[in-house]
């Protein structure tokens, strides 16, 4: 090597970073990697949390990019086996696998358990988005690929990321959670050709009465935004709808939001 850049006895390199004199440090960096013991504090602080939300999403895009079409199934933790919405969410389970769709759920129990024992006993993509949550529930014995988060948003990218509607089963808080996510998504076209689906016409009634009579009435939403889902018990019709989304003729499909 010759000229300015010239490499001379003495200098001393770490990576593209070259170091004379005072600013030599002994040691290699595998070596500070491995023989470092020091205070511990930094892995409580926010950059250390941005690396690892970063791997979630990393985590999350590398294992469902090759999945195909999904349909996200949300409902109470708390469903058990002999209500009747367990069966309920395993007919939407099997009959969206019949269709050509994978499920993904929250990956815990209750409904979200009988959705992807429907979509695994199909025979198709039984996927869950676990939350690690204080009281520790693990993943569903249905699900055939999870994934565990720590954050609910990260986890909440992927649900929309990958599923092209949602079908929600009675529920409490974290499907609330879940269906004015979406809904709200998809009125600010966020999303487009979304169909959501409420799967249970008595429980979801209520609601909808006081979206019409409350909300509605107070010029909070518009006419537009109740057209936003479909209340149904017929799970055959929650299939259809996502169907005819994925082909491009669905009723929920708004017109796309112009580029800024
Ligand atoms: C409450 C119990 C277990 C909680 N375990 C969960 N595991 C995975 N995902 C969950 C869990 N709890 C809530 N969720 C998410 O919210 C929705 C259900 O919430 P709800 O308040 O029960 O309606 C669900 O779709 C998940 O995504 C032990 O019984």
């Amino acid at each position: 090597m010759s000229g300015k850049g010239e490499k001379k006895r003495g200098d001393k390199y770490r990576g593209p970073v070259m170091m004379r004199r005072s600013q030599i440090d002994s040691g290699t960096t595998d070596q500070r990697l491995l023989d470092s013991r020091g205070p511990s504090d930094w892995v409580h602080t926010d950059p250390w949390r941005v690396l690892r939300i970063q791997s979630e999403f990393v985590e999350g895009f590398g294992a469902l990019a090759e999945l195909g079409p999904a349909i996200g199934v949300f409902g109470s933790a708390r469903t058990q086996p002999e209500d009747p919405f367990y069966a309920k969410g395993e007919e939407v389970g099997r009959k969206l696998v019949e269709a050509g769709f994978a499920v993904i759920t929250g990956g815990g129990p209750g409904a979200m358990e009988a959705a992807n024992k429907g979509a695994s006993e199909a025979g198709g993509a039984s996927i869950g988005l676990g939350i690690e949550l204080p009281f520790e529930t693990g993943l569903n014995q249905w699900v055939d690929k999870g994934i565990n988060f720590r954050y609910f948003f990260a986890r909440k990218t992927m649900f929309v990321k990958y599923s092209q509607g949602f079908v929600v089963l009675p529920g409490g808080v974290g499907t609330l959670d879940e269906l004015f996510e979406a809904i709200t998504l998809v009125q600010t076209q966020k999303v487009t050709s979304f169909p959501v689906v409420l799967m249970g016409v008595d429980y979801w009634s209520g609601l909808l009465d006081w979206l019409r009579d409350s909300v509605l009435a107070e010029g909070k939403i518009s006419e537009a935004d109740l057209d936003l889902f479909t209340l149904t018990d017929d799970v055959d019709l929650a299939v259809r709808l996502m169907v005819e989304a994925r082909e491009g003729r669905g009723p929920t499909a708004r017109a796309p939001k112009q580029p800024e």
